[in-house]
């Protein structure tokens, strides 16, 4: 990356989009929603089952003018979606800016390992033990989805829904390798932990992006 390619994503007027795709939103609290996703280059938070490996690397995704890749996506659909990669390593400001000008609704999935930046409307925080959220994002996030891997991330999951705000809705998900194992567990951390609720990943199960 030369030196004006830096200037401009510091800047947030250029962002390295791995791909852009208009879909259902699958997990979460949007789950079953029409949402056009654009999923940024980059992320070094190394989850080993990360379904997006391919994302990690931010050299290899073209730079995008962050205005045009606005206009492409509200002209599909106005529930916008920003994933990665992790998409906080960018500076959204641009970007969110542009989306808003075109009446558009900004949700973000996130680690939360970086610093926020830009107009979130609806910030899905999925913490990682790799690379713990910052403080100020608990504070805001409007979901709290962990991933279940094993036994241990049940314990991770309380830790981190002790540090989200009251309003905060609570997720649990199982790692895709481990749906079979884990959402009968899942199922009976539920029935006897109500405060929760299952994600699953229901756009693999449509064979949709
Ligand atoms: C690929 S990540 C990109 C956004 C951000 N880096 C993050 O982790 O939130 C999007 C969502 O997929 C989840 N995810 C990634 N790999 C998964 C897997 N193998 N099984 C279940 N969920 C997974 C993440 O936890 C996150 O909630
Ligand atoms: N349909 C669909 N829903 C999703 N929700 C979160 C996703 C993501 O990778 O961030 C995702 C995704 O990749 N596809
Ligand atoms: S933080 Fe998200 S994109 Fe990064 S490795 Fe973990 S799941 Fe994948
Ligand atoms: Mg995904």
């Amino acid at each position: 990356m030369n030196l004006t390619q830096e200037i401009l994503l510091k800047e947030g007027k250029m962002l390295p989009v791995m791909e852009h795709f208009y879909t259902i939103q699958g997990e979460g609290a949007h789950t079953g929603k029409a949402a056009y996703f654009i999923r940024l280059g980059g992320c070094d938070v190394g989850c080993h089952w990360c379904d997006v490996k391919e994302s990690w690397d931010p050299n290899l995704h073209p730079l995008m003018n962050a205005e045009e890749i606005a206009e492409i996506a509200a002209s599909y659909c106005k529930t916008i979606v920003l994933t990665g990669g992790e998409p906080l390593m960018w500076n959204l400001e641009i970007l969110t800016k542009k989306l808003k000008e075109l009446g558009c609704t900004i949700h973000i999935e996130t680690s939360g390992a970086y610093e926020m930046s830009g107009i979130l409307d609806w910030i899905t925080l999925s913490p990682k033990k790799t690379g713990l959220p910052t403080e100020e994002i608990y504070k805001v996030a409007n979901e709290l989805k962990v991933i279940i891997f094993n036994n241990h991330d049940f314990t991770f999951a309380e830790e981190q829904a002790a540090k989200v705000s009251d309003n905060c809705k609570l997720y649990l998900q199982s790692e895709w390798s481990k749906r079979n194992e884990m959402y009968p567990k899942i199922t009976d951390y539920i029935l006897a932990n109500s405060k929760w609720q299952a994600s699953v990943q229901t756009h693999k199960y449509l064979n949709i992006p």
